[in-house]
């Protein structure tokens, strides 16, 4: 069996957020396991183009609405990943210094017709088409409907869902981009009068997946919209709970720590690596350390940490670290706190892979109060690195964190609200204090196992039910 995972993001390429770092890991597991996975992604302008030679393996133009674009599949000439990937090349729209704009829809319909056009090419076809979220979204309506693309119709494609709050809405004058379909179908691509690529890979995909069992319920109650759509397709839908890679996260071997260490080091290796932080934050290092780590937007609860750090940091019990970027306000709100709690707070406006690293390794807790988390990668992260995460109860953060009250090893809140943050972080800086209790529970902590071996199975049990069927 063969697969093609389809993606704007694959770590260490190009990373926004937990989408890359999936991508850059599930193929590597399902390779392990037996199955020929490749990742399909745009070739940007960035770090990683610029350090390394490609070659091109194909060549031609798209046709994209009026207008006609060269392009290119690229391969690298050294193989220095541990995937195997290609590059699509369209240098007037993916060829930027950045993965994600304001209009992607003339990018993001490009990238997914020269995919297709490029599989028509291929002799021997994938067994399988994965696509990742609503850039890929037009593909399972491409393959099914699109007069050009009949002949891979009967090739399985399967959607899974990072994230439903983002849905790739465009405006029907623009169908034209499309390659020609029966038009009577073109309410397969409409949802709420605007044609939603998201909402068109559900309907059209054999089967969509979403990165937790609990998202998946949810989703049919709060999908930004879809959630009749969600209700109406649920029995071809699955949550299959994200795993990490193990290789890139693991203390023991970490390149961007201060200090690596195991389980049965942890003590010295989370001391060294919070002394670190202490020092380059200002910090006392005898103070428990909480740290947030991610897009400051309103799906991570951003907008409530400035209050609740206010009521928090006045008892100077605690010190907290935020590393981060999003929305502006949140940012200035956090920003300007660091003058007034000197000592105790402070924040790195910005995205830093390196810091996020020694943040996991360095930090005795970690906050993720989010309204909405279809899996959340950060809690796992932290949990391999023997820090305790505080978690709002929703999506795979309920999935993956049990409260201490509860026989676990986290916290957990039922409200993304600032009473309940504080009331949690409360507890945590109370429980810290237990240092017996709160040393075993972190070693212990280090020993749960979320590497993807069970999930990449999952998956590949879907596929073969694709394939019998
Ligand atoms: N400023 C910064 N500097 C350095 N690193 C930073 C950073 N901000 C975030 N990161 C990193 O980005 C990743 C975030 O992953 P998440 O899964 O938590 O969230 P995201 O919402 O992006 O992903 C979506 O897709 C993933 C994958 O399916 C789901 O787990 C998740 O719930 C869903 O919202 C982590 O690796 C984190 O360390």
């Amino acid at each position: 069996m063969n697969v093609i995972h389809v993606s704007a993001e694959c770590y260490p390429i190009a990373k926004v957020g937990g989408l890359g770092d999936v991508v850059g890991s599930l193929p590597k597991y399902q390779s392990e396991a037996g199955v020929g996975a490749k990742v399909i992604m745009p070739f940007y302008d960035n770090k990683f183009s610029a350090a390394h030679s490609f070659k091109s393996i194909y060549e031609s133009e798209l046709v994209l609405g009026e207008e006609i674009y060269p392009y290119k599949f690229l391969k690298l000439k050294e193989e220095v990943l541990d995937i195997d990937v290609l590059f699509v090349d369209i240098p007037k729209l993916l060829f930027k210094n950045f993965v994600y704009s304001d209009d992607d829809t003339a990018r993001f319909t490009a990238f997914q017709i020269a995919v297709m056009d490029w599989l028509l090419t291929l002799k021997e076809k994938p067994s399988i088409i994965h696509c990742h979220d609503h850039h890929t979204g037009l593909i399972p309506f491409m393959a099914q409907e699109c007069f050009k693309y009949e002949s891979l119709n009967q090739i399985p494609v399967i959607l899974t869902i990072h994230n439903a709050q983002y849905q790739g809405w465009f405006s029907h004058d623009k169908v034209y981009y499309l390659p020609a379909f029966d038009i009577s179908n073109n309410g397969l691509l409409d949802w709420d009068g605007v044609i939603n690529p998201l909402a068109a890979g559900i309907k059209c995909a054999w089967r969509v997946t979403t990165v937790s069992p609990s998202y998946m319920e949810e989703l049919q109650q709060a999908a930004n919209g879809l959630e009749s759509l969600l209700s109406h397709e649920n029995k071809k839908c699955v949550g299959i709970l994200n795993g990490i890679d193990t290789e890139v996260w693991n203390p023991e071997t970490d390149e961007f720590i201060e200090k690596n260490y195991s389980a049965k080091n942890i003590q010295t290796g989370k001391t060294a690596n919070k002394k670190w932080l202490c020092k380059q934050f200002g910090f006392s290092a005898s103070k428990p350390l909480f740290a947030f780590i991610g897009r400051l937007v309103y799906e991570k609860g951003a907008d409530l940490l400035p209050t609740v750090l206010e009521e928090i940091l006045l008892k100077k019990e605690c010190n907290i670290l935020i590393l981060g970027s999003g929305n502006s306000e949140v940012e200035n709100a956090l920003e300007n706190l660091k003058k007034k709690y000197k000592g105790v707070y402070n924040v790195f406006i910005g995205y830093d892979e390196k810091l996020s690293h020694l943040i996991y390794a360095g930090a005795d807790f970690l906050l993720m109060p989010s309204r909405v988390e279809p899996c959340g990668l950060n809690q796992l992260y932290s949990l391999r690195y023997g820090t305790i995460p505080l978690v709002r109860s929703i999506g795979g953060l309920k999935d993956t964190v049990i409260d201490i009250e509860d026989g676990g090893f986290g916290f957990s809140h039922a409200e993304a609200s600032e009473i309940d943050i504080s009331k949690t972080i409360n507890r945590a800086v109370q429980f810290y204090k237990e240092e017996r209790t709160f040393k075993k529970t972190r070693k212990y902590i280090m020993s749960i196992d979320h590497s993807w071996n069970v999930s990449a199975k999952q998956y590949i049990d879907l596929y073969n039910s694709l394939k019998s069927g």
